[in-house]
């Protein structure tokens, strides 16, 4: 019975001690089953993130995943691990092979790079320096992008570099229209005429196509002339004004030493009168007290010889005095007689300067500021007899054809003869001047309402007539002619702006007309 209760214990004991291991057993087990169901969770983010590389490992991946979330099903999953595992190891091979190609490629588009020219040589540097890197292999993509990124940099700040450039020389609308502007202030321009032919080439430059650098050579040259023609003009002035000096100083020297030279001989004078004065008063005082004829005689023969040397002297004086006051007086005259010639050639120097500016350089017509000033005598004469007065607008029809078709010189020689044929057309007291490029100017004093288009009309046919003839072909060549007549209360400039409409429709009425506003 002892040994029976010893047993039982003893089997009690050992249960219990049973119940505990599989207690034991069982939370390990389930701690396991947590941490397996962990690794099974991270399998399957991993395989999302390993996502978009190859499809067929996606969708062994997916498949994977869904067998993942049944965990009693783990066991099926065991194949799929391992085609996923080949599958794997072949895309780790894939991948860096295409890391190698695509180093290949960075390596030939730096090559690209690095043959365009002028970029900056800090960028060039920069360049080398990660081609040289480029040498080196890529072990993952994240080796890739950041080299695809400095590749792109480069390339933008090449491309900004060229960018810039390009703007610089390129010749855009506001550069044409100062070429425009420089050609057109150069044939208002008086140049010396060993400066002429430079103008005309640089006008010619300004023409057709133009680089950059041709506007702003022109620009220079022409600003080297100007300051030229000024440096000159004002060297002729300063020699001008040395001559005058020169000569204003000699003739103050002339006149200060005939002026001291007078004090001098009055200040003689007036001593040999002092000492002629003294004799008579000697000769009255000496031969009072004297009664012997004889001794008389002798004294008056005596005093009269003192006063005859005295009387020399002075004459000598005089005579000489006359000598110098000629000698200076001729040194005067030719002193000033060649200051004179001297001012009037500056005189005629600065006529013809004025006369030239004026004048328009290529047709020798009166010149914008020439017309202004003239169309203000004008309209005082208006106000003052109100006898009719007209403005005209001339413009010569397609003359950009010309220039086009037969070059710009000889659109000059036939602005030229244009000119001639208005001019030669127009009475005396008529006027006609170069407003600027192919218009001209007419003011008609004293035509009446009924004569004027008959009389521009004429004109018209004058030019029409000339028989311009360009590499063996006969042109004819036609203005058009807009016309007003100054009416009570009006500017001239308002006239001007209705000849200048009238003209404008004249070019709308298919040229070769002449239009009066009414
Ligand atoms: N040769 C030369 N051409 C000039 C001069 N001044 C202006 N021009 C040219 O005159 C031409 C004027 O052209 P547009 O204003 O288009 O007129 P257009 O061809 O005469 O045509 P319409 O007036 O409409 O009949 C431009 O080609 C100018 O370059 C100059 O001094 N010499």
């Amino acid at each position: 019975m002892k040994d029976a209760d010893a047993n039982t214990s003893q089997l009690n004991v050992l249960q219990q001690k049973l119940y505990s291991a599989r207690q034991a057993l069982d939370e390990m087990s389930e701690d396991q089953n947590e941490k397996l169901q962990l690794l099974l969770q991270f399998i399957a983010q991993l395989s999302l993130a390993c996502k978009g590389q190859n499809v067929e490992l996606d969708n062994k991946l997916a498949k994977l995943r869904h067998k993942l979330t049944r965990f009693n099903q783990i066991d099926d999953a065991v194949p799929d691990l391992n085609d996923i595992n080949a599958i794997l190891k072949l895309q780790y091979s894939r991948v860096t092979q295409q890391l190698d190609e695509s180093r290949g490629s960075l390596t030939n588009i730096i090559n690209h790079l690095q043959q365009v020219e002028s970029i900056p040589t800090k960028l060039k540097k920069e360049i080398s320096f990660f081609k040289k890197e480029l040498t080196k292999p890529f072990h993952t993509y994240w080796d890739y992008i950041p080299s695809v990124n400095k590749i792109v940099q480069f390339y933008d700040e090449v491309l900004a570099e060229k960018v810039l450039q390009g703007d610089q020389f390129k010749v855009l609308p506001r550069h044409r229209k100062s070429a425009q502007e420089l050609s057109q202030m150069l044939s208002e321009i008086e140049f010396r005429k060993e400066q002429r032919d430079l103008i005309s080439t640089i006008k010619k430059s300004l023409i057709e196509d133009f680089e950059l650098d041709t506007l702003l050579n022109a620009y220079q040259v022409v600003l080297g002339l100007l300051l030229d023609n000024i440096a000159k003009e004002k060297t002729a002035s300063q020699a001008f004004l040395f001559v005058l000096n020169d000569t204003l100083t000699n003739v103050r020297d002339v006149v200060t030493d005939s002026y001291t030279h007078t004090i001098k001989s009055f200040q003689v004078s007036k001593q040999l009168n002092r000492e002629m004065n003294n004799q008579v008063d000697n000769v009255s005082e000496s031969i009072a007290e004297i009664n012997d004829i004889n001794q008389l005689k002798t004294q008056v023969s005596v005093q009269l010889s003192a006063l005859r040397s005295a009387l020399n002297l002075k004459e000598a004086l005089e005579a000489k005095e006359q000598i110098k006051l000629k000698a200076s007086v001729e040194a005067l005259r030719v002193e000033l007689n060649d200051l004179s010639k001297e001012t009037e050639t500056f005189k005629k120097r600065l006529f013809e300067q004025q006369k030239l500016n004026r004048l328009d350089a290529l047709t020798q017509l009166p010149n914008r500021s020439a017309l202004e000033e003239r169309m203000e005598i004008e309209y005082r004469n208006y106000q003052r007899t109100k006898h009719p007065l007209w403005v005209a607008v001339a413009d010569i029809d397609y003359f950009k054809s010309v220039n086009d078709s037969y070059g710009h010189s000889t659109g000059d020689k036939t602005l030229q003869v244009i000119a001639m044929a208005l001019k030669n057309s127009l009475r005396d007291t008529e006027f006609v001047a170069r407003f600027g490029g192919e218009e001209f100017v007419l003011l008609l004093p004293n035509v009446e309402d009924d004569d004027i288009k008959p009389l521009l009309n004429r004109v018209r046919e004058k030019v029409k007539n000339i028989p311009f003839k360009f590499k063996d072909q006969k042109i004819t060549i036609t203005v058009s002619i807009g016309a007003a007549r100054i009416v009570e209360n009006e500017l001239i400039s308002e006239t001007f702006e209705r000849a200048d409409a009238a003209l404008y429709k004249a070019k709308h009425e298919s040229r070769d007309r002449v239009i009066i506003d009414l």
